[in-house]
């Protein structure tokens, strides 16, 4: 496949097959990924692969972060349930952690090359035929979650990367126009 190609069919997946995703290869393809440009080589980031029975507790996470935003009993247990559903198939999980550098400017760019990493890893991926949907559901700020993961005070979790084999590949949303989008100053 053409970068080109990737790049446009790439979408992001919220069902996965029920097959494992092999973890040497999501190793290689985030070694790959950390050829992102990066100003000052701060290399700010560091991953975490959630997979097997420990996707359960991140899903345990997300049913006491749930369950912990509504009063009345009975709407807890089921807002508790929705959030452990919607995380208990997942095949894996990639969370990619950034350090809050302490200089503002400086940790705005380390975002944006944390972005561009996610993004290196997201056509790599693709490419493969493996997808992802990257998550910034609020539970990735709440205790639980950063605990379920063994994320340190000063680090910032920037996304939870869904990763498994498409099982539903949805339509492109529109994009806007280049027209629309370019000035050209001769
Ligand atoms: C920083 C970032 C955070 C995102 N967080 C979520 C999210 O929490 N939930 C979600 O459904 N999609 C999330 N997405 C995915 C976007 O919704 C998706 O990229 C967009 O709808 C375009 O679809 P496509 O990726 O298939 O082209 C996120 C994307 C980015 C770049």
């Amino acid at each position: 496949m053409k970068l080109e190609q990737i790049i446009k069919e790439r979408r992001s997946i919220k069902r996965f097959k029920d097959i494992p995703v092999p973890l040497d290869t999501i190793q290689s393809l985030l070694e790959t990924s950390t050829w992102a440009p990066n100003h000052k080589m701060t290399q700010p980031w560091r991953f975490i692969v959630v997979q097997g029975d420990s996707r359960l507790k991140l899903a345990e996470a997300t049913r006491a972060f749930m369950a912990g935003k509504e009063k009345d009993p009975e709407k807890k247990k089921e807002a508790g349930q929705r959030g452990y559903n919607k995380l208990k198939d997942v095949p894996m999980f990639v969370a990619v952690v950034m350090d809050e550098n302490p200089n503002p400017m400086t940790r705005e760019e380390d975002y944006a090359a944390t972005s561009a990493l996610i993004q290196n890893f997201s056509l790599l991926a693709w490419e493969q035929g493996i997808g992802m949907i990257w998550e910034t559901y609020g539970m990735i700020h709440s205790t639980e979650f950063r605990e379920a993961l063994g994320v340190n005070p000063g680090e910032k979790i920037v996304g939870s990367l869904h990763v498994g084999y498409p099982d539903m590949i949805p339509t492109p949303r529109p994009r806007k126009s280049i027209e629309q989008l370019l000035t050209v100053m001769n």
